[in-house]
């Protein structure tokens, strides 16, 4: 049978971008239908304006620290406006520069939504049916909202790059990646930030020993914890300001509500019954190791699978999918040894097994920290410690993972992933002359 692509592929951000660029380079007739923006959640609402935001946020510690090196800053002042319309207008850059990347592979895009009719076809919102030889469902996940009155008021992360003003007050809802990362950035940028959580625990999945450092540097820079409190309602005010219930405590007022209480996978009126591919219970599409779905001629990948929701693995399982369908690789992605960070103020990194995670795979762990005062911030008074662990294999040596908290860690625990990934030992560490002076010369000094 003849069909209009060899691979059709819905949703244009990491994941379909990458596959639909790798598949075309391979030589397959590729389209690729969005519905919002070219680039997806990471490009245009996600980790790249977010960091913008993080590092906005974070002259704020630099200008308070700047008097102990002799500059002084006079009529120091934020203009939240200009940030926010920077970064929108780099995201804008961005959309065109991935808009121009699937130019440049010949790779077919439509500008709007597509739902999945069978096994081979696809149908554009504009009514046009078309068949494929593949289809790649890409089409990511969508902030989850709890149902509680008032809930309308909240914004999520898709709303918050958009602020008319910095709030003076804000509730986040949710003590996860999101939670935590604009939580830092509103706190360094003056708001008081209450974040409520259901549970006790934040960051679930980090080591422990960095949470708690991290929840003992936020409470010390000002950010409020309600802990076990579910947000109960919210009403708006006359002045236009939110009283937020949540848990027993009296109402509190705030300006803006962020709820970041994770993300769905996006397959609701997809189609998907149509060519018999079964989903998960929390929607997602369940996949094997080639991202192939129940459905012989309809792979998934990234966000909506809800294996790791971060762009390099959608980015990689979408690579991969392209070359084991076009370029005669197939291959599974590895999920063992996957670096990740928080942004928040200090930031957080981790790659490999945590502490307890070690101890119920190998029974007998050693662990090395380093508890240290960053000597920029012994220099400018502030009382802030970085805390490094490395999980190390007893019987072999090999590091089995390495949990930073401090200033920089994502930027170093990317280099020290290497030896993670390559199983190198302590000793390896151990012979590893320092850097000095760096915060990651403890890396190679924790005896
Ligand atoms: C605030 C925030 C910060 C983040 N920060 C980081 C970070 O620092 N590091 C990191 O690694 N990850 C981060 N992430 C996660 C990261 O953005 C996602 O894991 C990644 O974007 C997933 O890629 P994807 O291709 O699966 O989906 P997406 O990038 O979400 O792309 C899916 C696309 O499909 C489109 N779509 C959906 N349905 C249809 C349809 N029916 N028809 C046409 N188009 C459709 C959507 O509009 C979207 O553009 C962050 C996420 C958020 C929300
Ligand atoms: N730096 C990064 O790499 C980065 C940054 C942002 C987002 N992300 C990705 O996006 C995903 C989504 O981020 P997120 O922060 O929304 O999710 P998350 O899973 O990290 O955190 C969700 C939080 O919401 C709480 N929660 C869940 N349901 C709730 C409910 N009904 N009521 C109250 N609290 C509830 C959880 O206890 C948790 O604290 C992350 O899992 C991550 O994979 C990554």
């Amino acid at each position: 049978m003849e069909f209009d692509y060899d691979l059709f592929v819905i949703g244009a951000g990491s994941g379909g971008v990458r596959a639909s660029r790798i598949a075309a380079s391979h030589g397959a007739r590729v389209a690729v239908a969005e519905e919002f923006r070219i680039g997806g959640t990471c490009v245009i609402r996600g980790c790249v304006p977010k960091k913008l935001l993080v590092y906005g946020s974070h002259f704020a510690e630099e200008l308070q620290d700047a008097s102990h090196y002799g500059w002084s800053v006079e009529g120091m002042s934020f203009d939240w406006a200009v940030l926010r319309d920077t970064v929108l207008r780099d995201v804008d850059r961005l959309e065109v520069a991935y808009t121009a990347t699937l130019d440049n592979h010949k790779v077919e895009h439509f500008k709007q939504r597509a739902t999945v009719t069978g096994p081979n076809t696809v149908r554009l919102a504009s009514g046009r049916e078309v068949s494929a030889k593949y289809i790649l469902v890409a089409t990511g996940a969508w902030p989850v909202m709890p149902d509680f009155p008032g809930n309308e008021h909240c914004i999520t992360s898709n709303e918050v790059f958009h602020l008319p003003e910095l709030p003076r007050r804000v509730i986040v809802q949710g003590a996860g990646y999101i939670a935590m990362e604009f939580a830092g950035i509103f706190n360094a940028l003056g708001s008081h930030v209450t974040v409520v959580n259901r549970s006790e625990t934040l960051l679930r999945g980090y080591d422990e020993a960095l949470r708690d450092r991290l929840l003992q540097i936020t409470m010390a820079r000002g950010i409020e914890y309600k802990f076990n409190c579910p947000i109960k309602k919210v009403e708006k005010q006359e002045d236009g300001s939110l009283l937020v219930w949540v848990g027993d405590h009296d109402p509190v007022p705030a300006d803006v509500v962020l709820v970041a209480t994770g993300r769905r996978p996006n397959t609701d009126g997809l189609g998907l019954e149509t060519a018999g591919v079964q989903l998960g219970d929390k929607g997602q599409i369940p996949v094997d190791e080639l991202s192939r779905t129940s459905c012989e001629s309809i792979y998934a990948v990234g966000d909506v699978t809800d294996r790791v929701q971060l762009t390099p693995i959608a980015i990689r399982e979408g690579h991969a999918v392209a070359d084991a369908l076009f370029g005669n690789n197939p291959r599974a992605i590895a999920y063992d040894c996957i670096p990740s960070a928080v942004f928040s103020q200090p930031p957080l990194a981790s790659v490999g097994l945590t502490e307890g995670q070690a101890r119920n795979q190998f029974g007998n762990v050693k662990i090395y920290t380093s508890d240290f005062r960053p000597m920029k911030n012994v220099f400018a008074s502030r009382q802030e410690r970085g805390l490094y662990k490395l999980v190390v294999d007893a019987g072999t040596d090999r590091i089995l993972g390495i949990h930073m908290i401090g200033p920089e860690a994502p930027e170093i625990l990317q280099a020290a992933a290497i030896a993670v990934q390559a199983k190198l030992t302590k000793a390896d560490f151990d012979a590893t002359v320092a850097l000095h002076p760096s915060m990651a010369e403890e890396l190679v000094l924790m005896r």
